[in-house]
């Protein structure tokens, strides 16, 4: 199969690029069926997530043209690459695709270079967008270029496996797990890279994945599948926050905020962010911030609690005023939904302290949260 994603590329039929990648796909196996209809941004990391056995790698495989669905549609960058209703079928070899597998699936036999070189080769000079020498700084392997795989960290091999894939100039890079096989220490390892591709190259990913805390990580959008079919699709940040789905109903239910560095205290360790849309900075434990970096972090629901003046003479850092935008009862608590500038927060307080502080839609009260809760890279 590998051997296969490297032939020559070909173009799909020239259509109107309208922006987005829109797929249809209908895929009937022994006792599974996959139904999904998709429209999907062509910028950013659109996330497949869901249970194990929901569809996810059966879905990629039909975007990868490795499987040839009985009915199926898919338009990427301007050009149709199928549609079962015209009999087009763009095969997996001649789409301008970059495959990234769980395990890195490198040729043992060629180093590094080696590696790169092969993937890099299936391209025409003046078709290449992304250079060599950019994918490793991008990857941060340039120092690892006459290794053979074998003497290579899981860590590295995954690396060298993404710059690979990038060397092919994909218009589409299709992400199967990338992080499974790899321990805590290894995926926070190559976490960061996965951020940077994301903001310094146009390049759109489909990235599966089982684990909410890598798609609140980098996803921009979301799709939750379940039993084959699609639950839900939207932007990350509100799917997050729909009580419907069992992100935000789940006791780990967070939000995720996005802020620019905008202030570092060295004494004390603190990076300040700014928010857009908001007056407020937000306060957090960090090391190695440039100035305007933009940063995501993630907050709990759990960790944020509220007051209805702003709290004086506390150890909290972050105090930040919001309003409420709505509500929902979970027994003996009350999920919240409030505004910050242009984004959104939950917080999870008891009934009895709903009740006490009489919130209402439309309130302006503070949001306060503990800087050693918030979580960012
Ligand atoms: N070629 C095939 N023939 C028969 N059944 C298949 C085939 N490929 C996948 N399936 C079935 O389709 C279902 C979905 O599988 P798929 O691998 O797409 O799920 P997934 O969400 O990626 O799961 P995981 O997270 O475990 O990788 C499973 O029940 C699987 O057994």
């Amino acid at each position: 199969m590998l051997a296969s994603l490297f032939g020559k590329r070909g173009a799909g039929t020239p259509i109107i690029d309208d922006g987005r990648i829109r797929a249809r796909f209908l895929v009937q196996h022994p006792g599974f069926r996959l139904d999904v209809d998709l429209d999907l941004p062509s910028r950013g990391v659109s996330a497949l997530f869901g249970h194990s056995g929901s569809g996810k790698t059966s879905c990629l495989r039909c975007f990868a043209g490795l499987d040839r669905p009985r009915e199926g549609y898919l338009q990427v960058a301007g050009e149709r690459w199928q549609d079962s209703a015209s009999g087009d079928f763009l095969p997996a070899h001649r789409r301008a695709i970059g495959y990234v597998f769980q395990d890195a699936n490198l040729f043992p036999h060629l180093s590094v270079r080696g590696n790169l070189e092969f993937g890099q080769r299936r391209i025409a000079a003046r078709e290449r967008k992304v250079a060599l020498d950019q994918a490793l700084e991008l990857l941060g392997i340039g120092h690892l270029l006459e290794r053979l795989p074998s003497a290579l960290s899981g860590g590295e091999r995954q690396r060298v496996g993404i710059a690979r894939a990038l060397v092919t100039s994909p218009r589409l890079l299709l992400m199967d797990e990338p992080l499974a096989s790899l321990d805590l220490k290894r995926k926070q390892e190559v976490l960061p890279y996965l951020e940077r591709l994301h903001e310094e190259l146009d390049i759109p990913v489909i990235y599966v994945s089982h684990a909410p805390d890598e798609v609140a990580r980098l996803a921009d959008h979301l799709v939750l599948l379940e039993d084959g079919q699609v639950r839900a699709s939207g932007p990350l940040k509100e799917l997050l926050l729909r009580t419907d789905l069992p992100f935000a109903s789940d006791d780990d239910a967070e939000a995720v905020i996005d802020g620019q560095a905008s202030a570092y205290d060295a004494r004390y360790g603190l990076v300040e962010l700014c928010l857009p849309g908001s007056e407020a900075r937000l306060r957090l434990p960090h090391t190695a911030l440039q100035a305007q970096q933009r940063v995501r972090v993630k907050i709990k629901a759990r960790d944020v609690s509220l007051s209805l003046q702003r709290a004086e003479g506390s150890s909290l850092l972050n105090l930040l005023p919001v309003t409420v935008d709505s509500w929902q009862v979970l027994d003996a608590q009350v999920l919240l939904t409030l505004r910050l500038g242009e984004q959104r927060l939950l917080a999870r307080i008891t009934r009895y302290s709903f009740d006490q502080l009489g919130i209402h839609a439309g309130q302006a009260i503070w949001a306060q949260i503990k800087s050693v809760s918030l979580l960012a890279p």
